[in-house]
């Protein structure tokens, strides 16, 4: 038995019956809770368990798909090998150690550094935030303030960003926002995964509204859960990383009875 509903027991076991399967996951407040410090952030024991059962399974691929610039999903995630990574909402690939970087050019370089100074500004401007540096653009963290200070402090960079006539990708998060010059999704990330792995069918979970760009890109052979409360257009619901880790586990349990 498990605590898993029933339907979602026997979507996965229509999941574990797949020919190549493909596990898709996001990294912070899926895998792992949210902490202060991003650098602090691990899964929990139970998903990482569960994530080295499904590698053991042949015909079966693992991927982490972040927001994270790729080399913070690398460290903080300590993916073993064999799993894919994709950081950046789409923006950068490591594959079996090869990076594929984003396309930027001088123009796009120009763009990140001119977002740089518009957003320290910001940043300096509403203590308590704290600026996170990817590849192709800036995380603003508002984790440590009240809603009405991260509000004031969204708006700011918000304005700043476009004040700065920098076409920028912004995209909300919990407890921050993200700046990009590059436009890619994770539903890109996702087409990409599945046409790299040929995978048949796709279980992706995630908690954040840009997990909805990859949720939205399944079919009906695939599997969509949400981690957590919010608008989702996912088939499938749980409420933590524990219960996230439950069924990543189930999914190994029944793709092993298969023989594989
Ligand atoms: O796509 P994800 O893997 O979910 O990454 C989304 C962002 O995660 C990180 O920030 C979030 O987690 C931090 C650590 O728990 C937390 O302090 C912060 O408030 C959260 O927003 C990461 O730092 C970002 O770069 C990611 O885009």
């Amino acid at each position: 038995m498990t605590g898993l509903s029933a339907e979602l027991n026997a979507a996965l076991g229509r999941l574990a019956d797949a020919e190549h399967l493909l596990v898709a996951l996001d990294f912070d407040g899926t895998l792992a809770p949210f902490v202060d410090n991003p650098d602090d952030s691990r899964a929990i024991p139970e998903a990482a368990e569960a994530v080295a059962r499904l590698l053991d399974v042949s015909h079966t691929t693992v991927a982490f798909v972040s927001g994270r610039a790729v080399d913070s999903l690398q460290r903080a995630s300590q993916a073993p090998d064999g799993i894919l990574l994709v950081g950046s909402h789409g923006a950068e690939y490591r594959f079996d150690g090869v990076d594929t970087h984003p396309p930027l050019g001088d123009a796009d370089l120009a763009r990140v550094a001119t977002l740089s100074v518009a957003l320290e500004e910001v940043s300096a401007a509403h203590p308590g935030t704290w600026i996170e540096a990817k590849p192709a653009g800036f995380a603003l963290h508002t984790r440590h303030l009240d809603g009405h200070a991260e509000n004031a402090a969204n708006d700011a960079a918000r304005a700043a960003a476009e004040a700065a006539g920098v076409p920028a990708k912004v995209r909300d998060g919990k407890n921050v926002i993200e700046f990009s010059v590059l436009s890619v999704t994770k539903g890109d990330a996702i087409r990409h995964l599945r046409d790299y792995t040929g995978a048949t069918a796709v279980l992706y979970a995630g908690d954040d509204v840009t997990d909805e760009d990859a949720f939205a890109v399944l079919g009906d052979g695939d599997l969509s859960l949400k981690c957590g409360e919010g608008d989702s257009v996912a088939r499938y619901r749980v409420a933590t990383p524990a219960d996230v880790a439950d069924v990543l586990a189930r999914l190994a349990e029944l793709r092993a009875a298969t023989g594989r």
